[in-house]
């Protein structure tokens, strides 16, 4: 059941081999991957019309010469693919479709949520990951994008021209986090300054992950009438169960945890986009991406209405 779909219920894959907001080559090839291992499929058998296209090409985008701006990575890259992302993903929105984003790095969560923001202005958003993703021009040490496109959906840190079409829609009080645990000094300074809502390992262990997911839904929904975006990293969960991911930090979701989230926002009706990012087909060996990609598809399943009963 969902509030805000039209029905038949319609799910828009979009698939976005796109790697140039980290430095690490394979990650381009996530998206291509879940859909190879049937996603399109099982989401048919889960009662879903399933739209798909193709995977995005971006042949349109073409950074000829995309030298760093400050520290930043691609930066022309990065925009103009997560700008056609955006109007990819808003589109699908605005027909009452759920967009399910297949990464790709995080950067494309950019693009997915100002395209969100667009169809639904007053969406909130759960982002799961070990990462907050929030880095500022001024404060990202890395370089790689995929570190910041929250700030950027903020509108905090200095405004770089070359992003000026990311409108800063996405209001600190209509975003969580769940799952966090490799926070940078400079990213912990901008939660706290923004009050923004975080939920880390910490407070999952404290609490367990039912009242955690209560929590954050109270905090950014808390009538339970507002549209949901769920962005979901693959690093939030522990490397123990999946592993192919470019920046994995121990310590992280159990599978059932990461499926409860899933599982807990299909159930709220509110879920308008889903976003599954970060599996990297490259790294690790051929058992180890099986079950990366495996998990990915079955998180998608999850938050798209699969139960255990
Ligand atoms: N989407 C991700 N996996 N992000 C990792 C970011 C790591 C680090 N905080 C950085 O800014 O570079
Ligand atoms: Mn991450
Ligand atoms: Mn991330």
């Amino acid at each position: 059941m969902s509030r805000f779909l039209s029905s038949p219920m319609t799910a828009a894959i979009v698939g976005c081999p796109f790697s140039g907001g980290q430095p690490r080559v394979g990650v381009d090839q996530g998206p291509i991957h879940m859909v190879e291992a049937g996603l399109v499929k099982q989401l048919g058998e889960l009662g879903w019309e399933v739209k798909f296209d193709g995977h995005h090409q971006f042949e349109e985008i073409k950074a000829i010469s995309d030298p760093p701006i400050g520290k930043l990575k691609n930066p022309r890259l990065v925009s103009g693919v997560t700008r056609a992302v955006a109007e990819v993903v808003g589109g699908h929105a605005k027909k009452k479709e759920l967009p399910v984003t297949l990464g790709g790095d995080h950067s494309l969560a950019m693009g997915t949520i100002s395209g969100t923001l667009d169809a639904y202005p007053d969406a909130c958003v759960i982002w799961v990951d070990a990462h907050a993703d929030i880095n500022t021009f001024e404060s990202t040490d890395s370089g790689n994008i995929h570190g910041m496109p929250v700030s950027f959906l903020l509108g905090i840190g200095s405004k770089i021209p070359e992003f000026s079409w990311v409108k800063p829609l996405l209001k600190p009080e209509r975003l969580v986090y769940i799952g966090l645990r490799d926070v940078d000094a400079g990213e912990k300074r901008i939660l706290k300054e923004n009050n923004i809502k975080a939920f880390s390992m910490h407070e999952v262990d404290k609490y367990g992950i039912g009242k955690v997911v209560e929590m954050a839904l109270d905090h950014v929904n808390p009538e339970r009438k507002l549209p949901i975006h769920l962005s979901f990293d693959v690093d939030a969960l522990d490397p123990s169960v999946a592993p192919s991911t470019g920046t994995p930090v121990r310590g992280g979701l159990t599978f059932r945890e990461g499926h409860y989230i899933c599982e807990a926002i299909w159930e709220t009706g509110l879920l308008v986009a889903l976003d599954l990012m970060e599996v990297n087909p490259s790294l690790a060996d051929a058992a180890s991406v099986k079950q990366t990609v495996t998990v990915g598809c079955s998180l998608v399943r999850a938050a798209l209405g699969e139960t255990l009963l």
